[in-house]
């Protein structure tokens, strides 16, 4: 058993090696991107299914509350967050739709949609990307495997090279985690805001 626990902590840690060796530019750029659009008053909307809706939860709050700096809240929101948006639309419309209809309410020209599936063919994830990109956010995908369709339709797509669903979400976590870092630091350099 040991053996085994061993071998899902290298794992982990040999996807996320592999991982910032082909995005390390990426995510410095995106960072910058993000760091600009929370600057001109801009907001980030994150959505994804299961465990990625709750890491879209757990780095909204990042921006909201704090990462690392004591700073002024930065305006996120997690779109799998609002049980009664989320059980009205799948409930009158589609589950399909839970994302890209809240995504056309709270998304502006400017904003940022980070979506997140592993596989990335999960339907409501791509529907919200596709809204995302009609609505004029800059898009961006978490995804894992080959990058699924969400790879082709977002403007900044991060493709974690697994096919495992918790390798691939540890990965994002930390990518999510090093943006936050790098948001924080360009936007709050000196003094805390
Ligand atoms: O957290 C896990 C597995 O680690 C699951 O809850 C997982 O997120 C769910 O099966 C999702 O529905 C998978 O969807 P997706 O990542 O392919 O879009
Ligand atoms: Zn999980």
């Amino acid at each position: 058993m040991k053996t085994r626990i061993i071998e899902r902590f290298d794992d982990s840690a040999e996807v996320k090696r592999r991982f910032v060796r082909e995005h390390a530019d990426r995510i410095a750029e995106l960072a910058g991107v993000m760091a600009r659009a929370f600057r001109e008053g801009n907001k980030v909307l994150l959505f994804g299914n299961g465990g990625s809706a709750t890491d879209a939860s757990h780095l909204a709050a990042e921006f909201v509350g704090r990462y690392h700096k004591d700073r002024r809240p930065l305006p996120a929101l997690a779109l799998g967050a609002d049980m009664a948006a989320l059980t009205c639309i799948a409930n009158d419309y589609t589950y399909d739709d839970i994302f890209a209809r809240q995504v056309r309410a709270h998304g502006h020209k400017g904003d940022i949609a980070i979506a997140i599936s592993t596989s990335g063919n999960s339907p409501n994830v791509l529907k919200g990307a596709e809204a995302a990109r009609e609505c004029g956010l800059v898009t961006v995908g978490w995804t894992g495997h080959q990058g699924g369709k969400l790879a082709s339709l977002v403007e900044y797509r991060f493709v974690v090279p697994s096919t495992v669903t918790a390798r691939i979400q540890e990965c994002h976590i930390t990518l999510g985690h090093v943006l936050c870092e790098l948001i924080e630091e360009d936007l709050f350099a000196t003094t805390p805001r």
